[in-house]
């Protein structure tokens, strides 16, 4: 994928400097003012920033402050270009949060250098982080990136007193379908089940996880009792029509999952514990009564 650099500088004649050294490496975005480049950093979240120290209306360091607190934006890094080498500017700008700075006269050779070796520093954070949060067997999230988003919704719930719900998903008699199929054949069947609760996951924020082993968590923003319980049985249905053969189940000639539900408007006590501990009680309650179908939390969170 091919990188994108913001260039933010009130020099016209800098910026087109800057990106005919640079535009053989990425895709080059330009902004006149700080505001105008934040503005555009938060649409375009590009892989790096050139970042003017003396500018007019917002100098650099303002600008590098507003990125720093930005939690969408703080991890891309900033280059300063500036006028000034001397040593307590140096470090002034990487105190400010800056990965590193050109000072000016640019020198091309130098420019493309510099903003190589940070380009491919993004690329493999980037790919850490991926490694980080997904599960190498499915693909969706792993569990660390769902506890971490479970808690940001949660406190934005309570904020905004709306509906959280929660869905607990597990696959039916699935040490049978091992001991049955094999690991491997087994493996196939969580990826199968997996893409199954991806494709149901359609709302925006809607995050689809391997919570472990066979079971999966999905966080449901925005969403009332009503609707997650038509949610447990849309999904409950959509594995049942993968029609994945299942001959060792005590339930179905298939595949089959069950689940366990709740919704919450989070009151101030609510934490992520109580509310995967309600909807593992579901969970239960599903499996006791059957198998093949989801169950809602009977007590509120
Ligand atoms: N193939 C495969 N199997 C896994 C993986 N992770 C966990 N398992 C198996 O999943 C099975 C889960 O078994 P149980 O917890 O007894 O649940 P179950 O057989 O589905 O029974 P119920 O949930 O009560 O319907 C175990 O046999 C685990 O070895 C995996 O990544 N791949």
């Amino acid at each position: 994928m091919e990188s994108t650099i913001l260039i933010i500088d009130d020099n016209p004649e800098i910026i087109r400097l800057l990106s005919a050294m640079l535009r053989d490496q990425a895709r080059i975005l330009f902004a006149t003012s700080g505001l105008a480049g934040l503005e555009i950093a938060r649409a375009q979240r590009p892989q790096l920033i050139l970042l003017d120290v003396e500018m007019k209306s917002m100098d650099g360091f303002a600008v590098c402050a507003h990125i720093m607190a930005d939690p969408d934006l703080r991890h891309c890094p900033v280059i300063f270009v500036t006028a000034s080498a001397a040593s307590d500017s140096e470090i002034a700008c990487l105190d400010a949060g800056a990965v590193d700075f050109i000072t000016k006269p640019l020198n091309g050779a130098v420019v493309q250098a510099r903003v190589r070796t940070h380009l491919r520093l993004q690329a493999a954070l980037a790919s850490l982080e991926t490694l980080a949060s997904k599960d190498g067997l499915t693909g969706l999230y792993n569990r660390r990136a769902f506890d971490e988003q479970f808690a940001v919704e949660l406190a934005r719930h309570r904020r905004q007193q709306s509906p959280l719900g929660l869905a607990l998903v597990d696959v039916d008699h699935f040490k049978l379908y091992n001991d049955h199929y094999g690991h491997q054949l087994g493996d196939e069947c969580l990826r199968r089940v997996a893409q199954a609760l991806a494709d149901c996951a359609r709302r925006p924020g809607e995050l689809v996880a391997r919570y472990g082993g066979e079971e999966f968590v999905v966080l449901l923003p925005n969403t009332t009792a009503e609707e997650v319980q038509r949610y447990g049985e849309w999904i409950c249905q959509h594995v049942r029509d993968l029609q994945l053969p299942h001959g060792a189940s005590l339930v179905a000639h298939h595949v089959t999952i069950s689940a366990g539900l709740a919704a919450a408007i989070p009151r101030l006590e609510t934490t992520p514990g109580q509310m995967l501990a309600a909807t593992d009680a579901a969970l239960y309650e599903a499996k006791r009564a059957g198998r093949n179908r989801s169950a809602m939390a009977a007590s509120s969170c």
